[in-house]
C-alpha cells in the first residue's frame, strides 16, 4: 500500500506534484492546521505529516497520531513540533534548513532599509495626500554598524550583504568559530559589545531557553541610543513590552518585527507606534523559497517513506538512499542482537557497549547503535523504537558507548553487543553473509555459527556428554520440533551453549524440564 501523506499548512502545489509523482498518497488541506481538532481526528490514517508554522504539533495530536512516521517543515523553525514527543513516540522530524534562507536574510535587509527610510509611513502618508516631504528624515546605512545576533545560515548571508552594502559587521553567536568570522569578514564580539556598538541590531537565533528574551528589557537599556533594531527570526527572542517602553522614551528609534510572541498577533505591545514596522510572519514568503521548501520537504519525505534514506532529521542520523541498502541487514543484526540481549536480562541496564568491526564500523553506527538500543530495550518496552530509543535509553540512565575497529577475526564484519547489569555482563556479536542474512556468531565469547529465527531458545550448560540426548527427547515429548541446532563451548568440559531453532512455542513445562537437566546453568525461550 502507498504510504499516505497529509499537507496541513500552504505549501506549495509543487510539493503535491513531487509526493504524487515519488507514488506518495497525498492529501493536501492546506488550512487544516488552524483547526487542531479536525487535525486530531484526520491524523490517524497517515504516514506523513507536512506542515510549516501554523501547524502545531502538540503531544495530544501525536497521541492520536497511531501510524505516523514522519513530520516534514517545509522551513526551518521547528518550535511549532514536540520534537520529545515525536522522539519517544518514535516518529522522525526533518526540516529544510536552508531552502528559504536567502529570502528570509532579504527580508531582514528590507526591514533594515525600511527603518532607516520609514517607508511604509512614507508611503501611507504619501498615498495619503500629504507629501510630507521634510517629515521623514532618514539616516544612511553605509558606514553604520550592524549588530547580528545569530550568525548560522540566515545571519551569515545577511552580515555578507551588509558587508557589500558598506556597513560594519560584528556578531554575536557563541557558536561562531573565528576562522568562520574571518572568512565572512565579521568581528566576533560579545553580547554586550554587540549592544553597546550597534546602529543596527539584527536576530537571527532559534528560540531556545537561551536565547528566550535575548534583548530582554535589562539589555535592551544598554543599546545605544538611537539604535534600530530587526526581528525577523522569531518572537520571544525580544521583551515586546520593555521594547515599547524604550520606543517611548526615544531611546530605541526603531524596530522592525516580522515575528512575535503571539501569532497570528491580532494585537501586540508594539502595533500602533510610529517607528515600528511589522510584518506578518513573512520572512520566507517569495515564491522561489517556498517552492524550494516545498519540493524539499516532499522529496526528503517521501525518501523515507519509500527508500528509507533520511536527510536533515533532528532526531536521527542522515541515512542516504545508497547507505539505506547496505545498512538495512546490519539494522535488523543490531536490532536482533539488542533484542537477544534484551530477552535474556533480568534486571536493571547499567551499560551498553557495541563494538564495530571491519565493514561494519565503516556504516552509520548512530543508526546501528539506535537499533541495538531498540531491539534491548523492547521486551521491557513494547513501543520503543529506532527513534526514539537512544532517548528512553538516556532517560534512563543507561550508559551507552560505540567504538569501532578493524576487523580482527575471519568475518569481514563484526557487531557485538555487551550489556551489563548490576549482578553480571554478557555479550553477543553477529554478522551479515554474503545472503543478506544476520548470523550469531559469538555469546559471551563462546563461538558458534545460528541463524536467527522466530522462535528459538538459548542453553548455557555444562560441556558433558548427555545432554543433547535429554534435551531433544525434552522437546520431543512436548511435540515441539527442532528445526536447526547451533552448538558451541569455550573448551572440552568446559562452558557450552546450545542455540536451538524450534517450530512453534515451547510449553514452560518443557523449559522448566530442560532447566532440571544436569549441568543446565540456564534456559531462555526467545521470540524475534
Ligand atoms: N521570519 C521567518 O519567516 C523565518 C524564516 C526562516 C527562518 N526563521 C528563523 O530564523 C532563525 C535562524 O535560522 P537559521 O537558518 O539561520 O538557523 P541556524 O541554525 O543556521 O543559525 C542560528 C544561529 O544561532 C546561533 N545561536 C544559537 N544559540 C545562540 C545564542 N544563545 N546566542 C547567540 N547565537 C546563538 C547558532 O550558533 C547559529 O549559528 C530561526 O529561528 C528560524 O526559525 C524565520
Ligand atoms: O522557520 C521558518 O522557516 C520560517 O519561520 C517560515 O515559517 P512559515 O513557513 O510559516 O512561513
Amino acid at each position: 500500500m502507498a504510504p499516505r501523506v497529509l499537507i496541513s499548512d500552504a505549501l506549495s502545489p509543487a510539493a503535491v506534484a513531487l509526493f504524487k509523482d515519488r507514488g506518495v498518497d497525498v492529501e493536501f488541506q492546506p488550512a487544516l492546521g488552524k483547526d487542531k481538532d479536525k487535525l486530531a481526528a484526520m491524523i490517524g490514517g497517515f504516514d506523513g505529516l507536512a506542515i510549516r508554522s501554523a501547524t502545531k504539533v502538540t503531544s495530544k495530536i501525536l497521541d492520536r497520531a497511531t501510524r505516523l512516521k514522519i513530520i516534514g517543515r517545509a522551513g526551518i523553525g521547528l518550535d511549532n513540533i514536540d520534537i520529545p514527543a515525536a522522539t519517544a513516540k518514535g516518529v522522525i522530524v526533518m526540516n529544510t534548513p536552508f531552502g528559504n534562507a536567502i529570502t528570509t536574510a532579504e527580508h531582514a535587509l528590507a526591514l533594515m532599509f525600511a527603518l532607516a527610510r520609514q517607508l511604509p509611513a512614507a508611503d501611507a502618508s504619501t498615498q495619503a495626500g500629504k507629501w510630507e516631504k521634510n517629515r521623514f528624515m532618514g539616516v544612511e546605512i553605509t558606514g553604520k554598524t550592524l549588530g547580528v545576533i545569530g550568525c548560522g545560515n540566515i545571519g551569515s548571508i545577511v552580515a555578507e550583504r551588509a558587508i557589500g552594502l558598506r556597513m560594519r559587521v560584528i556578531a554575536f553567536d557563541p557558536f561562531l568559530s573565528p576562522e568562520r568570522a574571518m572568512d565572512l569578514g565579521v568581528e566576533k564580539v560579545e553580547l554586550g559589545d554587540l549592544l553597546a556598538r550597534s546602529d543596527f541590531i539584527t536576530l537571527h537565533t532559534p528560540l531556545t531557553p537561551q536565547t528566550r528574551n535575548i534583548l530582554s528589557a535589562e539589555n535592551l537599556a544598554r543599546t545605544r541610543k538611537g539604535v534600530r533594531i530587526v526581528n525577523c527570526a522569531r518572537g520571544g527572542l525580544i521583551d515586546e513590552a520593555a521594547l515599547r517602553a524604550l520606543l517611548d522614551s526615544g531611546h530605541v528609534a526603531g524596530a522592525a518585527v516580522d515575528v512575535f510572541v503571539t501569532e497570528p498577533a491580532f494585537e501586540n505591545p508594539l502595533f500602533g507606534h510610529p517607528n515600528v514596522v511589522c510584518t506578518p510572519h513573512l520572512g520566507a514568503a517569495t515564491n522561489e523559497a517556498q517552492e524550494n521548501v516545498a519540493l524539499q520537504v516532499a522529496e526528503q519525505m517521501s525518501d523515507y517513506l519509500i527508500r528509507g534514506a533520511i536527510t536533515n532529521a533532528v532526531n536521527f542520523p542522515s541515512i542516504t538512499a545508497e547507505e539505506a541498502p547496505k545498512l538495512k541487514p546490519f539494522i535488523l543484526l543490531a536490532e536482533r542482537l539488542g533484542s537477544f540481549a534484551g530477552q535474556l536480562v533480568d534486571s536493571g541496564i547499567k551499560k551498553v557497549s557495541l563494538v564495530y568491526e571491519g565493514g561494519a564500523a565503516e556504516l552509520k553506527i548512530r543508526a546501528l547503535t539506535a537499533s541495538a538500543i531498540a531491539g534491548l530495550l523492547r521486551p521491557q518496552l513494547a513501543d520503543v523504537n529506532v527513534v526514539s530509543a537512544p532517548a528512553v535509553a538516556k532517560d534512563r540512565g543507561i550508559v551507552i558507548e560505540e567504538t569501532t575497529r578493524e576487523a580482527e577475526s575471519d568475518y569481514e564484519s563484526v557487531v557485538t553487543l555487551t550489556v551489563e547489569t548490576q549482578e553480571r555482563r554478557r555479550s553477543i556479536s553477529g554478522t551479515v553473509f554474503h545472503d543478506g542474512k544476520p548470523r550469531i556468531i559469538w555469546i559471551n565469547g563462546i563461538g558458534l555459527d545460528a541463524m536467527i529465527a522466530p522462535a528459538m531458545i538459548c542453553v548455557s550448560n555444562e560441556d558433558k556428554p548427555g545432554f543433547v540426548g535429554r534435551f531433544a527427547s525434552i522437546l520431543g515429548n512436548a511435540g515441539v520440533n527442532i528445526a536447526t541446532f547451533a552448538l558451541g563451548r569455550d573448551r572440552e568440559g568446559g562452558s557450552a551453549i546450545a542455540l536451538v531453532e524450534v517450530d512453534g512455542v515451547v510449553p514452560d513445562e518443557a523449559l522448566a524440564q530442560v532447566k532440571k537437566l544436569p549441568g543446565v546453568k540456564e534456559v531462555k525461550a526467545l521470540t524475534f
